[in-house]
């Protein structure tokens, strides 16, 4: 599948199986095309050329909207309606022509306190906000959810919190979750598949522990070495003290 904007391929002649329940994350520096590949599977990008199917049927086929029912999107924004309280934004996908959405239920899933359904979500922390996003990308029942830098603007600790809460859900619910991210960390830690892009391509596709074993190639490679210096440096200052 390729995509370009003007002279930039964003997307260049990418070819890629995901099985259902696997968990991937998509990684590579500013630029290489992670996002744009990310918004061709719930249509929110249309390639130039090749096409993109979920369970054998094209995306392109049939209304958009029924598409993204189906499909979980959070991103760093989340884009919450501002208007509407956390309850009405958790059910808000499924209040044309779907059943009812347990709220409290999925309150309980992203570990949020259910006295937190009747505000607004400007009196939210990032954080609550970010797990509001996730409920109310599940709400529909969602067994694919795409996330992109959804912790992006999130403290480390409340980061590492959510993401091991996504791995939770992705492992309860049987999701097939893709994950774009800048923290190659986080990569590692919660995907079973890291896809590395660089200028569209995807240059390498491989375990976290085939990454850690330099097997990705040298793009991987230089991702990796940033947390594993981190990791020796920090090693080293408690060594020392
Ligand atoms: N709407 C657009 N119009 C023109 N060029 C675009 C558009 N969207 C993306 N691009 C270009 O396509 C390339 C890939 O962008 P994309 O957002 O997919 O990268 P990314 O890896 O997600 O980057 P980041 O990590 O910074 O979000 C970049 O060169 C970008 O400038």
């Amino acid at each position: 599948m390729t995509k370009a904007y003007g002279g930039t391929r964003a997307v260049d002649d990418v070819t890629l199986a995901i099985p259902g329940g696997q968990f991937v994350a998509l990684v590579g520096q500013s630029g290489s095309g992670k996002s744009t590949l990310l918004k061709t599977i719930n249509r929110l990008i249309v390639p130039d050329a090749g096409r993109v199917t979920i369970d054998g049927a094209d995306v392109g086929d049939g209304p958009a909207p029924h598409l993204r029912r189906r499909i979980g999107y959070v991103f760093q924004n989340v884009g919450l309606f501002p208007h509407l309280t956390v309850a009405e934004n958790i059910a808000m996908p499924q209040r044309i022509g779907g059943a009812p959405v347990d709220v409290g239920g999925r309150l309980d899933q992203v570990e949020l306190p259910h006295d937190l359904a009747d505000r607004s979500p400007a009196q939210l922390s990032g954080g609550q906000r970010q797990r509001v996003g996730i409920a109310r990308a599940l709400a529909g029942e969602a067994k694919l959810l795409l996330m992109d830098e959804p912790f992006g603007a999130l403290d480390p600790v409340t980061r590492d919190a959510l993401g091991r809460r996504v791995r939770g859900l992705h492992d309860e619910l049987g999701l097939t979750t893709i994950l774009v991210t800048h923290d190659i960390a986080e990569a590692l830690l919660l995907a079973d598949r890291v896809l590395v892009m660089d200028a569209g391509r995807i240059v390498a596709d491989a375990t976290p522990a085939e990454l850690l074993a330099g097997k990705g190639g040298p793009v991987a490679d230089a991702l990796v070495a940033v947390p594993r210096e981190q990791a020796r440096a920090l090693a080293a200052i408690e060594g020392g003290g």
